[in-house]
């Protein structure tokens, strides 16, 4: 189909005699989010190390846009348009929004020809411009540490999406908000699924019901259910086969 943009076909992942994925297959579709749900020890987090380069599956296949691709690395799957927003954010507490925004990526420019000096008004408009575009204002000379949950998630989202992926992997980001900071990371990600494919990882099947299009509930390494998210939809028969 035209508008799959991630395929994952047969994958499986063994550490040593455990199964940890068992013949994995499915679909990501162009402006979608996808919710991947399980229980502890489902198999989730190795699905999303390997779709972003982190672990190489033990067998399968994962396309991109259709080709056949390889990641041995991170730096191989954002190559492909893949970026990930990690569990723990992975921000500097210590340091300020457009530091943490650019930590590992600084722009410098040659002073006299070869003093590499940073280019901080160029950090601070590209920050407050990718921030805005998420319709989220703000210092970006703030330091991280005095920003609320929903503000620091909100900043991780931006830096991630601020390298223009293809696809999005969200590793349970919402599980540290409040009722209302999630409200509104929820509807940042909505908006994001215009421009972007996203993966959503979670243990809460009610928060994947309410952002997602479609979900799959992955248990001991295999997918247990695979289906659109429709008001019909029974939280109850779907928590059962978690
Ligand atoms: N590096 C590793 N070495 C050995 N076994 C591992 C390793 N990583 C994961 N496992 C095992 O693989 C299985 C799947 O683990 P995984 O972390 O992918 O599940 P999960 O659904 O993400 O769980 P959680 O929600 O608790 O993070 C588990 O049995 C786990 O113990």
């Amino acid at each position: 189909m035209d508008d799959v943009v991630l395929e994952c076909r047969n994958i499986v992942k063994h550490y040593g005699n455990v199964e940890a994925l068992n013949g994995v297959s499915f679909e990501l579709r162009k402006n979608e989010i996808l919710g991947l749900v399980g229980d502890n020890g489902a198999g989730k987090s190795t699905l999303l190390k390997i779709i972003r380069g982190a672990v190489q599956p033990t067998s399968g296949e994962i396309l991109i846009n259709g080709k056949k691709v390889e990641f041995s690395s991170p730096m191989d799957a954002a190559e492909e348009g893949i970026q990930c927003v990690y569990q723990d954010l992975a921000l500097v507490d210590q340091m300020t929004i457009v530091d943490n925004f650019f930590l590992g990526r600084e722009l410098r420019e040659k002073k006299l020809g070869f003093i590499p000096v940073l280019r901080k008004k160029k950090m601070e408009n590209e920050t407050e411009q990718a921030l805005k575009q998420m319709e989220f204002s703000m210092d970006v000379n703030k330091k991280v540490s005095d920003l609320s949950g929903g503000q620091r998630q909100a900043i991780a989202v931006a830096r991630a999406v601020f390298a223009d992926p293809k696809i999005v992997l969200l590793d349970e980001p919402t599980s540290a908000l409040s009722e209302i900071a999630k409200h509104e990371v929820f509807k940042l990600l909505k908006g994001l699924k215009e421009e972007h494919s996203l993966i959503f990882v979670t243990h809460d099947l009610n928060n994947t019901l309410q952002l997602c299009d479609r979900i799959i509930i992955l248990k001991h390494g295999v997918i247990e259910y695979e289906g659109e998210v429709t008001k019909d939809l029974s939280l109850e028969e779907l928590l059962s086969m978690m």
